[in-house]
């Protein structure tokens, strides 16, 4: 599956020799959202993803993706010389690429609580803990006048592909499961209760509302004082859980964190 626009360019120097995933960066840090934010876990961010956020807050995993190739018994060493329990595997979409099964497996083998955090628009299945699933609104749709390249040519492309109800069903059977929406205003909600409605439908699994959060949009501190209250009053207006971020709230955009 292509990684990006221009996936021959991506691929050009992807290793032949084992097993590797293109990385982004990996780093040691708090879980910033959901359930299990506050706890100390160590992050490993693949590269290239299938949906193009305008909102996007790692840039150069979407818009303009940059990455090494580690094998994954790199990765695992580079885990393993962090003293955490949980590993997050994000992306850009970590679940584009069929290596990342592989390597939540090997996670889960060596005895580490694994969080994906994924779009939900590709089921895969792997050793994952967590299914962290961030469904993609149409407020995130990078029209001409949002899109950071400034010519929406990514917003059909995306519109098309951000919502497959069989995709997040079969996540949400398969797996724990939170479901975390990125809000950019009171508007958002009507279509998460419908998407909600659709998924609950299609799902032999109940999805009960505190597994339902609600995510201030905003990549720093300014952004999301304005935002956050919003959202939160949102969250207890319908009966949903709110999800801080943390690691804005603590560390701003600072890469690393
Ligand atoms: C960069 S994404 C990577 C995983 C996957 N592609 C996804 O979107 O869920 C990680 C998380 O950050 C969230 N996110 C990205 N940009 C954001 C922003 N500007 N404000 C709030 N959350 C954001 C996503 O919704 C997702 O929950
Ligand atoms: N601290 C911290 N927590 C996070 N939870 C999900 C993240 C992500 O980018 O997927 C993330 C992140 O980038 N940093
Ligand atoms: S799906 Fe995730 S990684 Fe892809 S553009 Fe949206 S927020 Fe960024
Ligand atoms: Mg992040």
């Amino acid at each position: 599956m292509p990684v990006n626009a221009d996936s021959d360019a991506f691929e050009a120097d992807r290793p032949e020799h084992d097993a590797a995933l293109p990385i982004n960066e990996l780093f040691y840090s708090l879980q910033g959202e959901g359930k299990l934010a506050g706890v100390p876990t160590v992050f490993v961010r693949t590269s290239g993803c299938n949906l193009r956020c305008w909102f996007c807050d790692s840039y150069h995993t979407s818009w303009e993706p940059t990455h090494a190739w580690m094998d994954l018994a790199e990765i695992i060493e580079e885990v393993a010389s962090y003293d955490a329990e949980h590993v997050v595997l994000t992306g850009g979409e970590p679940m584009i690429h069929d290596e990342a099964v592989e390597l939540l497996d090997r996670l889960g083998d060596h005895g580490y609580h694994t969080t994906v955090e994924t779009n939900g628009t590709i089921y895969r299945d792997a050793h994952i803990d967590l299914a962290s699933i961030s469904p993609k609104l149409q407020s995130s749709t990078p029209t001409a006048d949002l899109d950071p390249h400034g010519d929406g040519e990514w917003a059909d492309r995306h519109e098309q592909q951000r919502i497959d109800i069989d995709a997040l069903a079969a996540l949400v059977d398969a797996y724990s499961s939170q479901l975390k929406f990125v809000v950019t205003d009171r508007d958002d909600v009507a279509e998460i209760e419908t998407i909600l409605s659709r998924l609950r439908e299609a799902t032999t699994t109940a999805i009960p509302d505190d597994d339902v959060l609600l995510m201030p949009e905003g990549t720093t501190r300014e952004e999301l004082n304005r935002t956050r209250n919003a959202v939160a009053d949102l969250a207890m207006e319908y009966g949903y859980r709110y999800t801080p971020r943390l690691h804005v709230d603590l560390w701003n955009d600072a890469p690393g964190t």
